[in-house]
């Protein structure tokens, strides 16, 4: 038997091992078959995925995400990692005497701290990634926002109710250039993207621009069929912290309604997904990526997990 790990098991097995014997292959059949139809719809097609800095907890999370972009890659789909790195980024400010603050979910950005960000993200955190993916499959490449005209933005001055805001060097994407990255997916490569932009007024100043509403811009503009976010949570939350208000699926109205009451991390996620939604993506998920191999069940299982936002109507 090709593949088999135990060669003993060829052999007439004693009575009491006989029914793990036997229902281990049977669930391994059907967990491949459920994937079957799964895997038909998303093959060719762009998946998104975006790893939270507070997904990539440790070193065996890291792993097995690096084993499932490998396997999408191998199964036909077209992944592009897009990552974040925000607990990198404040332990590296934290090293040099700079304080981290958050405002609205997004990081206050000095002129000092934009220079961090962009080393951290870059320097460190993409190349961990791609050197994690290139283990397994040795096809990734890291993109900063800044190459080739990936990210354009412009300073962000509003918070998501619309309040004046100052983030410093902060940036919202106002462009996005695919075609650095279509490039890379059309060589058969992986692209692992960092989220740093070029500033639109400035164009050698860098903005550091949140990872979730990178993601999804970038999804949007490469026609993406699917956003997928791992963070770390189960998911959004209806009534934050009750653990009994796990939404399973929720629709872009009704994620846009809750936007005003969001705390946190969880405001630019949820915008994220109402932006990819918008722009004809057509699912958004956020899943818990404390779970190894949550981004291969996610996508190639029926249950899948975490959140689901959906159009308001759904016609495929
Ligand atoms: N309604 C909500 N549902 C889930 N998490 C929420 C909610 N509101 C705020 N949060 C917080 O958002 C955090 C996730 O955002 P963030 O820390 O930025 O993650 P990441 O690094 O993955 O982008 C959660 O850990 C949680 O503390
Ligand atoms: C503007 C802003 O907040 N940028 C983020 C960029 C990294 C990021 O988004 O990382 P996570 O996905 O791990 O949170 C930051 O500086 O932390």
């Amino acid at each position: 038997m090709t593949g088999h790990s135990d060669p003993t098991s060829d052999t007439v097995s004693s009575s009491t091992d006989a029914p793990g014997v036997l229902a281990a292959p049977t669930a391994k059949v059907e967990t491949l078959i459920e994937a079957l139809p799964w895997m038909q719809r998303y093959h060719g097609e762009i998946v998104v995925v975006k790893f939270g800095g507070n997904a990539m907890v440790d070193p065996e999370l890291i792993d097995a995400f690096a084993e499932d972009i490998a396997f999408l890659r191998h199964a036909g789909v077209r992944p592009v990692v897009v990552h974040g790195g925000g607990p990198h980024i404040s332990r590296m400010l934290d090293r040099v005497g700079i304080a981290s603050e958050f405002r609205a979910g997004y990081r206050y950005t000095n002129a000092e701290a934009i220079e961090i960000v962009r080393m951290v993200l870059g320097g460190q955190v993409a190349r961990e990634l791609v050197a994690a993916i290139n283990e397994v499959a040795p096809v990734a490449t890291g993109i900063s926002g800044e190459d080739a005209g990936l990210f354009q933005a412009r300073r962000k001055t509003h918070d998501q109710a619309g309040e004046p805001i100052d983030l410093g060097y902060v940036g919202e994407i106002e462009s996005v250039n695919p075609n650095v990255v279509l490039a890379d997916l059309a060589a058969g490569r992986i692209p692992v993207v960092s989220t740093i932009a070029s500033d639109i007024n400035q164009p050698r100043k860098a903005l550091n621009i949140n990872a979730d509403r990178a993601a999804a811009a970038l999804a949007v503009a490469l026609g993406a069929k699917k956003l997928v976010m791992l963070t770390d949570v189960e998911g959004l939350y209806r009534n934050w912290p009750d653990p009994n208000s796990l939404a399973s699926t929720i629709t872009v109205g009704e994620l846009r309604a809750m936007l005003p009451n969001l705390a946190a991390g969880m405001i630019p996620k949820a915008q994220a997904c109402i932006e990819a939604i918008d722009g004809g993506v057509m699912r958004a998920t956020i899943i818990d990526g404390r779970e190894p191999h949550a981004t291969l069940l996610e996508i190639f299982t029926t249950d899948g997990f975490g959140t689901e936002v959906t159009p308001d109507t759904i016609d495929s």
